[in-house]
C-alpha cells in the first residue's frame, strides 16, 4: 500500500530530477548565488547608507542580517569557482562549507526575521528574546555539530555532512526557529506588508524544512528538492529585499514629504513673523529667508536664496556682512550689531542684526541664522530728539544750550591755538511792536526770515543760533582780527536793509549788533555774552541799525546802571520819588491853564537824579509799569485835591512812556486812577512823545481812541523832533501839540527854528489842534510865539517845575502869567 502510494510521487520526483539536471545541478548554480548575492549586497548598501537617518536597533540588525546573507553568497560563489577551477573537489566541499553555509544563512534569516518582527510588532523585548534564543540555538547546534563533525570526518573522510545526525539537528532547529516569526506575524498583525514578510519568511522556513524530507529520503531526490529549496531561498531573499526596498522608498518619500511639510511650515511661520529673518550656509549663500527680509532688501526670494550678500547688497556693505559672518562662524556665540542697509531701490535703513550659528548634523557650524530689526524710526526719533534738544523750534538754528556748548568749545580751541573768537549779539529793533501789531505768528515768521537771511553769512565753522526772543547770536569761531567781525556785522546789517514781506506788506526792520571779542572782552562764555549784549544795547542807544564793539566804558556804565536799578527799586519803596508840577499858562486869559506832572528822585547819597537818567532805566527794567501807575494816580489825586480845595479846574498833564502804551493794561490803569481819585477825565491830559506814537502807530490808535472816547485829552510831546506823518497825525485822536523846546530855545534869532515853529503853528491850526510851546525861557520867545498866535506856554520864563504846595500858593494868589517866577523845581 505504502509502495503504491509512494510510487506516483517517486515518478514525479524522478521526472523533476531528470529535468533539473539532477543532484549537484542548480544547487551549485553560480547564477543563483550571484543573484542572491546582488540582492543581499544591494540591501546592505541601502541599509548602510541609511544608517544615519534611521538610527535604531532594527537598522543595525538589518545591516548585520544583510551582511551575513551577502557573506553566505560570496562564500558560495567562491566555493563554486574553486570547484569549477578544479582546485577543490566537489566531495571535499562537503567537508568544510556546509556547516559554514548553514550557519551563515540561518543567522542571516534569524537576524532579518528578528528585525522585521521588531518593526512590524514594535515590541523590542519579544524580538530580542527571539533573536537571542535563535542565535544561541544556532550557535550551540553549530558548535556541537562542528565538534562532532571534526571527529567524524577524521574517522571517515568519505562521509558527508549532509548525511549525518548533526545535519538533521541543524535543519530541525533552524526550521523550528524560522516557523516562529511567520506564525507570530500571522497571529498578531495584518496588512499587505505583513503578508509579504510572512511569505518571504515562510520561504526561508520551507527552504530549511524541505531538507528534512530530502534527508529522510536519503537525498535521493536532491535533484528535486535542491532546486525547490534554492528557488524558495532566492524568492525569499528577493521578496524580502523588494519589501525592504519598497519600504525604504516609501520611507524616503515620506521623509521627503515630511521635510517639505516641515519646510512649508517653517516658511509659513517665519513669513508670519514681521521681523526680517534669513539663514545662510558657511559660504554665505542664502538658504532661505522670510517675506519681511525679501521686502526689506527689495529683492524677490528667488533672487536671494542660492545667492550671497554680494548679489543683493552694494559690495562695500556685503563685505561688512561677510566679515561679520566669518567672525561669527569662527567665534560662535551670538553677534549683535547695528548697521545701515541699502535696499534694491536705494532706500536706506538702519537695522540691528542678531546673528547666531546653527549646527549641521555632525554638530559642526553649518551656517548662520539672523534677524534684522529695523530701527530707522527709533534712530530718526533719537536724532529728532537730539536736534530738538539743541535746536530752536522756530528758526531751526542752534538753541541757547547748543550755542553755549559750541561757544565753550570754540573758546577752548581758541585758547589752545591762540586765535580770536568774535561773538555777535544781534537783536531786531522794535520786534515787540511787530509782534503786537501783526500777532505772534507773523513775529515768528519774521524770525524765520531773519534766520534764513543770516544763514548764508556764516562759515562752516561758525555757529548761528537764536538766544531767545528776537536775539540772535553768531559765534565766529576762528578770526584773526576785529576787522573780520566788523565785516560780518556790516554784511548782516546790509542784508537786513531789504524789506521783509510780511502779510502783504513790506516791513523794514532795524538790526542792532553788539560785538565782543575773545580774549580781550572776556574769557568765559557768560562774560562774552554779557559784554556782547551790552555792546548791542549800546548799538541800540546809538541809533539802532548799527553795530557796536564792547568797551570797558560800557561795562562801567552797565555797572552803574545796575546800581541805579537796585537803588530805583529801593526808592520806590522808600518814598525817595516825588512829583513836581510845572504850570502851563494861557496867554489869552493870562491864567494858569494846566500843570505838567514831572517825576523826581532824590537819592539819599547822589542827590537829585534827573528823569532823563532813570526813566529809560525804568522802561528797560519794566519798573516803569509800577512807577507810571503811581505817577498817574498821584497826579490825578493831586488835581482832584486842588479841585476839592476850590481852585479853578486845572488840566493835569501826565507823561506816558511808550512801554506803558504798549502794555495792554493802560486803559484799565487810567480808569482805575480816575475812579479812585474822582478826577474828571476831561481834566486829565496824557502826553506821548511823537516818536512813541509813530513807532507803533497802528497798534496804538485803538487805545488812543478809547482814551479819547472817555473824554481824556491827548497831547503829542516833543513835537517836531520825530518825523510825524501828517496823515497819521490826522487820524490820531490828539487834542494838543507840544512844540519841543529845542525849537524854542533859539527863537527868534534862528531863522530855521522860527520857520519850523511857524509851520507847526500853522499846521496845528489847520488840523484844529491846540498848541502849547514848552521851554519858554525868555520874553523874546514869548513874544515871538504870541505874535504867531501860540498862546499857551510852559517854561522857566513862567515857572519851573515845583512841589504841589508851591502850585497851591500860586493858585491861592490867583497868579497870572505876568508873574516872572524863576524858582527851581
Ligand atoms: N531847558 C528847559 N527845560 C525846561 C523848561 N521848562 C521845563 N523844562 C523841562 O522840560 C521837561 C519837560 O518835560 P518833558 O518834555 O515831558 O520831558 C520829560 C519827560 O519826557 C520825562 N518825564 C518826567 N517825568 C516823567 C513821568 O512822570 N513819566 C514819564 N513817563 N516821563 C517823565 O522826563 C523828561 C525830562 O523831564 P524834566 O527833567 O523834568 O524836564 C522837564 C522840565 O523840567 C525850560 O524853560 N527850559
Amino acid at each position: 500500500m505504502e509502495d503504491r502510494a509512494a510510487q506516483p510521487i517517486t515518478v514525479i520526483l524522478d521526472l523533476i530530477s531528470q529535468f533539473t539536471g539532477g543532484r549537484g545541478g542548480i544547487d551549485h548554480n553560480i547564477v543563483q548565488f550571484g543573484l542572491a548575492g546582488i540582492m543581499w549586497g544591494l540591501l546592505l548598501t541601502v541599509a548602510w547608507s541609511r544608517r544615519r537617518q534611521a538610527e535604531g536597533a532594527r537598522e543595525r540588525l538589518l545591516i548585520w542580517g544583510f551582511a551575513l546573507g551577502l557573506a553566505r553568497e560570496l562564500m558560495m560563489i567562491s566555493m563554486a569557482f574553486l570547484q569549477a577551477l578544479g582546485i577543490i573537489h566537489h566531495d571535499d566541499l562537503h567537508v568544510v562549507f556546509p556547516p559554514l553555509e548553514h550557519a551563515l544563512s540561518n543567522m542571516a534569516f534569524m537576524v532579518v526575521a528578528a528585525a522585521f518582527l521588531s518593526f512590524l510588532l514594535g515590541r523590542q523585548e519579544r524580538f530580542r528574546r527571539f533573536l537571542l534564543g535563535s542565535l544561541a540555538a544556532v550557535a550551540i547546534c553549530y558548535l556541537a555539530t562542528f565538534w562532532w563533525w571534526a571527529g567524524h570526518i577524521t574517522a571517515d573522510p568519505s562521509s558527508k555532512f549532509g548525511q549525518t545526525w548533526c545535519d538533521w539537528l541543524f535543519r530541525i532547529n533552524a526550521s523550528l526557529w524560522l516557523i516562529y516569526p511567520p506564525l507570530v506575524l500571522m497571529r498578531e498583525t495584518s496588512g499587505w506588508l505583513r503578508n509579504l514578510v510572512v511569505t518571504a519568511l515562510s520561504f526561508f522556513f520551507l527552504h530549511e524544512f524541505l531538507k528534512i524530507p530530502d534527508m529522510a529520503l536519503g537525498e535521493v531526490y536532491e535533484g528535486v528538492f535542491a532546486p525547490i529549496r534554492h528557488g524558495l531561498y532566492l524568492s525569499g531573499v528577493f521578496l524580502l529585499g523588494g519589501v525592504y526596498l519598497r519600504e525604504m522608498n516609501e520611507l524616503r518619500r515620506r521623509a521627503e514629504l515630511e521635510l517639505r511639510t516641515q519646510k512649508n511650515l517653517l516658511q509659513t511661520i517665519i513669513d508670519a513673523i514681521p521681523a526680517p529673518i534669513f539663514f545662510k550656509d558657511r559660504q554665505g549663500v542664502y538658504l532661505g529667508c522670510n517675506d519681511a527680509f525679501a521686502r526689506h532688501i527689495g529683492y524677490s526670494r528667488e533672487k536671494i536664496v542660492g545667492h550671497t550678500a554680494f548679489d543683493v547688497a552694494p559690495a562695500e556693505k556685503a563685505r561688512v556682512y561677510h566679515e561679520a559672518d566669518l567672525a561669527l562662524l569662527r567665534e560662535g556665540a551670538v553677534q549683535v550689531y547695528e548697521t545701515a542697509v541699502e535696499a534694491a531701490d536705494g532706500r536706506q535703513s538702519t537695522v540691528l542684526f542678531h546673528k547666531s550659528v546653527f549646527a549641521d548634523p555632525d554638530g559642526q557650524p553649518g551656517g548662520i541664522v539672523g534677524t534684522m530689526i529695523d530701527i530707522s524710526d527709533r534712530k530718526r526719533a533719537e536724532l529728532d530728539m537730539r536736534r530738538m534738544a539743541f535746536s530752536d523750534a522756530i528758526t531751526g538754528l542752534a538753541n541757547r544750550a547748543l550755542l553755549l556748548d559750541r561757544l565753550e568749545h570754540d573758546l577752548a580751541t581758541a585758547r589752545r591755538e591762540s586765535h580770536q573768537v568774535g561773538l555777535l549779539f544781534m537783536d531786531i529793533d522794535r520786534f515787540k511792536d511787530i509782534n503786537d501789531t501783526y500777532g505772534h505768528a507773523v513775529g515768528d515768521q519774521l524770525l524765520q526770515m531773519v534766520a534764513e537771511r543770516l544763514k548764508p553769512t556764516i562759515r562752516q565753522s561758525d555757529t548761528l543760533g537764536r538766544f531767545g526772543g528776537d536775539e540772535f547770536i553768531l559765534v565766529l569761531s576762528c578770526i584773526k582780527s576785529q576787522r573780520e567781525a566788523v565785516m560780518v556785522a556790516e554784511k548782516i546789517l546790509e542784508l537786513m536793509k531789504t524789506p521783509f514781506h510780511l502779510q502783504d506788506r513790506q516791513v523794514v526792520v532795524g538790526f542792532s549788533i553788539g560785538i565782543a571779542m575773545f580774549p580781550e572782552d572776556g574769557g568765559q562764555p557768560e562774560t562774552l555774552l554779557k559784554h556782547a549784549d551790552m555792546a548791542m544795547y549800546a548799538a541800540k542807544q546809538g541809533g539802532r541799525n548799527m553795530h557796536h564793539f564792547f568797551s570797558e566804558e560800557m561795562n562801567r556804565r552797565a555797572r552803574k546802571r545796575h546800581e541805579l536799578e537796585v537803588s530805583l527799586r529801593q526808592a520806590m519803596a522808600t518814598e525817595e520819588l516825588f512829583l513836581v508840577y510845572q504850570p502851563q499858562y494861557d496867554l489869552g486869559s493870562g491864567r494858569m491853564s494846566g500843570v505838567e506832572a514831572l517825576l523826581r528822585w532824590r537819592h539819599p547819597a547822589k542827590g537829585l537824579i534827573p528823569p532823563s537818567l532813570f526813566i529809560p532805566l525804568a522802561e528797560d527794567t519794566g519798573l516803569i509799569q509800577t512807577l507810571g501807575r503811581w505817577v498817574l494816580r498821584s497826579a490825578c489825586a493831586q488835581a482832584a485835591l486842588w479841585q476839592q480845595a476850590g481852585y479853578p479846574a486845572l488840566r493835569m498833564c501826565v507823561n506816558l512812556s511808550g512801554v506803558q502804551l504798549r502794555q495792554g493794561d493802560l486803559l484799565e490803569m487810567v480808569d482805575q486812577a480816575l475812579e479812585e481819585t474822582g478826577l474828571r477825565p476831561k481834566d486829565l491830559e496824557l502826553e506821548l512823545t511823537e516818536s512813541v506814537l509813530m513807532e507803533s502807530a497802528e497798534a496804538n490808535i485803538g487805545t488812543l481812541t478809547e482814551l479819547k472816547r472817555r473824554g481824556i485829552h491827548l497831547a503829542i510831546d516833543d513835537f517836531g523832533t520825530g518825523y510825524s506823518s501828517l496823515s497819521y497825525l490826522k487820524h490820531f485822536p490828539v487834542d494838543r501839540i507840544k512844540i519841543d523846546r529845542s525849537f524854542i530855545s533859539d527863537l527868534p534869532d534862528n531863522q530855521d527854528d522860527a520857520a519850523i515853529v511857524e509851520t507847526i503853528i500853522g499846521m496845528a491850526r489847520s488840523l484844529k489842534l491846540k498848541l502849547v510851546a514848552e521851554g519858554v525861557e525868555t520874553k523874546e520867545q514869548l513874544e515871538f510865539l504870541r505874535l504867531h498866535n501860540c498862546l499857551e506856554m510852559q517854561g522857566f520864563y513862567f515857572a519851573a517845575p515845583m512841589p504841589a504846595a508851591e502850585i497851591e500858593k500860586l493858585l491861592a494868589r490867583g497868579a497870572r502869567c505876568a508873574v516872572r517866577t524863576l524858582s527851581t523845581g
